[in-house]
């Protein structure tokens, strides 16, 4: 220490020489320079930590933030990819599950999806656009109207070095990896929908591929506009094919991809006048220029390109795609790729622009617009799910559930049906609804009056019991009273009793089978089950016919019944009262004349008005106890019976549905699944929550 001291010394000494006093006080400093030291070490101590520790704390926090930023970024490129994707299955859902749009039947899901339709005039470049964008070939090309039905085109990424293959919604079980049988197969669906004719039609092929080389996006091609029909087409053909384009390029939700050549006048361009038509404020118009290749030399699309031309809200995009001389030498599409890119940075008009040209830039374009589209507009699908699913859980509840496929299951449909009918039919009966009231009026007006109008003035008149007394007294005329002449009269009269007692019967088996026709209509729970309704009115009617019989036999035997065993106290009244008022000897005088005979068919006639009293309480007893109670009671016994004799197919074909209400409830079912699923995914998507 002391050796380190001296050369310490030593050294110092060399550049500063203190003086005697000095150096005295270096070896022994006076107390307050001691302090003033120790002090001034306590303070560089004190600053050099609180330096490491802020030091420390800045960098921690830099670093979450770089962290929080890349995590930001990751977030931020998941979600756009589920968002895409998450339409994209939608889509698929859509498709699969057949809501293509423009039915008005059932709500749609699919009009509310945002995607990218491909608008351009024939030969304008369209679909090499979209095999630029997919960076395959396989879209049918060549010269004249090529595309002529909607091509669905759902791209979807896969993990890095998967193979491409492509699938078509019409061959779900089939996987495409050779992208020259896709074209093939595009064209033969085509023809199969419009004949080898050069038709459209707007039924859409929908075709997804899968690849790691593309973004998730929908695009959708469709055919060229064009002012004249080429040969072997209708003229109809141009309107034909400008209103497909109109229904879809017209949804809001739907970004255009208006393609134009470069070699052809922009104000005559068929996807700028269209596009500026439906979207006029050029919110959702993405302008793209191809064939910029091809423009005249010492020409060049700038004023376009920069906006000036025709300002669009989004910039123009200009693409080289392959010529037909490139297509025809099968230049891959990766090579024409290479091409493009270097088309626009070797270009000494676009060079500039280089960034935002080409292909590739415009399907990250669309992909990034397509995904801030569907961010916006995901809270109005959502709003849409909801309420689409409330209406079709309304409707499929109105429409009944789906039969149950085992017998037994069936068989308890099937009594549960019949009961549900005969709650109905009871209430008719009861009084719940109407219809009941018909049979009293039977018996209230229509019995009495039938009764009432029956003809015994004229079988009862004077000459016609004279005619009936004489025949029943044969060659030996009555002594005292004509016996068996009243009897005649009366067995006859009662005869008349037989037509009204038989026409109550009748009358209340019309008004039950007029019931239990409305009380099947009026059911239900059995309006889909047409064959089931048919069997019910079948074994009921049965039912009614054996009532009937039963009830008519009833009846009668009231009748008869009183034709059988006459009141005889009515008739001993008869001659006590003729004693007690008249004169015997001029009574007897009297025994043939006319006044005789009146006298007998007015006792006939207050005989009979007595039976028809009974009758007219009796027939209703009858009628009511045989057919109403019977058919309150049992109406459907005896169909009971033989459902449990039935096999299970026959029980199947008893649930046979009316076609249209099956076909009803399928489709909502399936529209239904679709909603659900579609609510699904997108609670799926964790942002949404
Ligand atoms: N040189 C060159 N040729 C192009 C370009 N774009 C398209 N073509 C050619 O133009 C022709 C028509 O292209 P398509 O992509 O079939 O046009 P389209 O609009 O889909 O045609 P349709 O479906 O029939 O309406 C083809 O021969 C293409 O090779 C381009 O940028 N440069």
């Amino acid at each position: 220490m002391s050796r380190h001291t001296t050369q310490t010394n030593i050294s110092f000494s060399r550049y500063f020489r203190p003086t005697p006093i000095i150096r005295k006080k270096i070896k022994n400093p006076p107390k307050k320079a001691k302090i003033a030291f120790y002090l001034l070490l306590y303070y560089l101590s004190v600053c050099v930590t609180s330096f490491i520790i802020f030091y420390s704390l800045i960098s921690r926090s830099r670093n979450t933030n770089s962290d929080r930023v890349f995590e930001e970024k990751e977030t931020e490129m998941a979600t756009m990819e589920s968002l895409i994707g998450l339409v994209n299955r939608i889509q698929r859902a859509c498709t699969v599950l057949g809501d293509h749009g423009g039915d008005t039947a059932l709500p749609t899901l699919w009009e509310a999806l945002p995607s990218v339709v491909v608008v351009g005039g024939q030969s304008s470049g369209k679909s090499s656009v979209l095999e630029s964008v997919v960076g395959r070939d396989f879209l049918p090309r060549g010269s004249g109207i090529v595309t002529r039905r909607p091509l669905v085109l759902q791209l979807h990424k896969t993990e890095p070095g998967k193979q491409d293959y492509a699938e078509f919604l019409h061959l779900p079980q089939k996987k495409f990896t050779n992208f020259s049988m896709v074209r093939k197969e595009i064209q033969d669906e085509t023809d199969r929908v419009t004949g080898k004719s050069k038709q459209i039609s707007p039924i859409p092929i929908h075709l997804s591929i899968h690849s790691p080389n593309v973004v998730n996006l929908t695009l959708i091609d469709l055919p060229g506009l064009t002012k004249v029909a080429v040969e072997g087409q209708p003229e109809s053909v141009v309107q034909e094919i400008e209103t497909m384009v109109r229904s879809y390029v017209e949804k809001p939700n739907c970004l255009i991809l208006a393609i134009t050549p470069a070699n052809q006048d922009l104000a005559t361009s068929d996807a700028i006048k269209l596009s500026r038509e439906v979207d006029p404020t050029g919110e959702r118009t993405f302008g793209v220029l191809t064939k910029l290749d091809l423009m005249d030399k010492g020409t060049n699309a700038l004023d376009i390109l920069e906006g000036r031309a025709y300002p669009l809200q989004r910039p123009w995009v200009g693409i080289v795609n392959r010529s037909q001389a490139d297509i025809n030498r099968n230049v891959d599409m990766i090579a024409a790729r290479r091409r493009e890119r270097e088309f626009f940075v070797t270009s000494p008009d676009y060079g500039h622009l280089a960034g935002g040209m080409g292909s590739e830039y415009l399907a990250k374009l669309l992909s990034r617009h397509l995904e801030s589209v569907i961010r916006t507009r995901i809270p109005g699908i959502i709003s849409l799910i909801n309420r689409s699913i409330d209406e079709l859980e309304a409707e499929l509840d109105h429409l009944g559930r789906p039969v149950a496929i085992d017998s037994g299951a069936q068989l308890y449909t099937i009594l549960e049906l019949c009961r549900a009918f005969d709650r109905v039919f009871q209430e008719h009966l009861d009084g719940g609804r109407p219809g009941g009231d018909r049979i009293y009026g039977v018996f209230d007006s229509h019995l009495p009056d039938a009764l009432r109008k029956l003809p015994f003035d004229r079988h009862l008149s004077p000459q016609n019991v004279r005619k009936v007394v004489s025949e029943a007294d044969g060659y030996q005329p009555h002594l005292i009273a004509p016996e068996q002449g009243y009897r005649r009269l009366i067995d006859s009269a009662l005869n008349y009793f037989r037509a009204p007692a038989e026409s109550s019967v009748d009358t209340v088996h019309r008004i039950l089978k007029e019931l239990v026709r409305r009380s099947i209509g009026e059911t239900q729970e059995l309006k889909r089950f047409p064959t089931l309704q048919a069997e019910i009115a079948a074994a009921s009617n049965e039912a009614l016919e054996r009532f009937r019989e039963d009830s008519k036999k009833t009846t009668l035997r009231l009748v008869d019944m009183e034709s059988s065993y006459l009141t005889v106290d009515f008739f001993r009244k008869l001659p006590q009262e003729v004693e007690r008022g008249g004169n015997p000897t001029a009574s007897t005088v009297d025994r043939y004349t006319e006044g005789h005979f009146r006298r007998i068919g007015s006792n006939v006639t207050l005989y009979i008005g007595m039976v028809a009293e009974t009758l007219r309480n009796g027939i209703p007893k009858a009628v009511v106890h045989c057919q109403v109670k019977e058919a309150k009671r049992s109406l459907l016994d005896h169909f009971y019976t033989q459902l449990g004799q039935k096999e299970a197919k026959q029980l199947a074909q008893l649930l046979d549905e009316d076609p249209r209400l099956m076909e009803r409830r399928q489709q909502c079912a399936k529209r239904l699944e679709l909603y659900k699923s579609a609510r699904d995914e997108i609670d799926s998507v964790t942002w949404i929550r």
